[in-house]
């Protein structure tokens, strides 16, 4: 079953006040595509292929032009939204950030963080929220007792699971993340990758993420997205794209990635 199905979404930027530069146009879709359930989907690309862009669309970050998104049977107008409409869609859609340590506020403790959006999004009491926060954290691998921690009390790896918590303590059916694993070391990196698999399973979530490092994308992917100019230039099986990339961008990203691991690891 698709989770989300997105049609024709547009976004036209025309940044005309630039003053002594050209003016900046750049047109992203209209792009359309399909996430089921609990299904991991990368999307890579060149620099400034639109990837975040697209990422803060989804998740209505940035208001497009045009366009369609329809989360677990909720349809959205891609351009125009009410504060209820708003509301369900942070329920259905969340998104973690690039560098998840920088939006955390260092004078917050973590259990402020994570009630930000019970708060604001639910009618649930303080004293409701408490143990749902707590659950959650026990979930992505912390104590209850990091509740009262600040930002600075906490190695990169558990910043990243903070920043995990408050992105699924809302229970989304979708989570979007762009460059998740960037910031962080190869051994954190892999238990951040693991944590996030296990989670999907246990709430069958759709995990969208982009990343340019295609050694993860080919470990978790099961498809994949191939962005160009604000465009997807092409879109299928993880296995597929990187055995058979069709699309000159698509063959560019896979050649790379290919010269920098022994080829008895890519075709076995
Ligand atoms: N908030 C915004 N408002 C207007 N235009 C934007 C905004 N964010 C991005 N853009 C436009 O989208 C283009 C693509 O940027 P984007 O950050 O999506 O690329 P990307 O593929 O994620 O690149 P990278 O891999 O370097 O992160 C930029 O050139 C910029 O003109």
């Amino acid at each position: 079953m698709d989770i989300l199905q997105v049609k024709d979404l547009t976004f036209i930027h025309n940044e005309k006040k630039r003053w002594l530069k050209r003016p900046e146009v750049f047109q992203l879709g209209p792009v359309s595509l399909s996430v089921k359930r609990g299904e991991t989907i990368a999307i890579i690309g060149e620099n400034r292929s639109g990837k975040s862009l697209l990422a803060k669309l989804l998740v209505g970050a940035l208001p497009a032009d045009a366009g369609e998104i329809e989360i677990n049977t909720h349809k959205y107008l891609a351009k125009y939204q009410s504060k209820d409409g708003q509301r369900k869609r942070t329920h259905d859609i969340r998104m973690i950030l690039q560098h998840s340590s920088e939006s955390m506020n260092p004078s917050v403790p973590v259990g402020k963080i994570l009630d930000e959006p019970l708060r604001l999004n639910t009618g649930l009491s303080e004293a409701e929220r408490k143990p749902i926060i707590e659950d959650m954290l026990v979930k992505v691998g912390l104590l209850r007792e990091h509740y009262y921690f600040y930002r600075h009390m906490l190695s990169d790896g558990q910043q990243q699971r903070v920043a995990l918590a408050r992105a699924i303590v809302l229970k989304p059916k979708v989570l979007v993340a762009d460059e998740p694993f960037a910031a962080l070391d190869p051994t954190i990196r892999s238990q951040t990758v693991n944590l996030i698999l296990q989670l999907q399973q246990e709430l069958g979530l759709a995990f969208i993420f982009i990343s340019h490092n295609l050694g993860i994308v080919r470990h978790i992917a099961d498809r994949i997205i191939v962005m160009e100019s604000g465009e997807i230039v092409e879109e299928g099986k993880a296995e597929t794209i990187f055995r058979w990339p069709q699309h000159t961008r698509t063959k560019k990203l896979v050649t790379a990635y290919q010269s920098l691991v022994p080829q008895n690891t890519i075709r076995e």
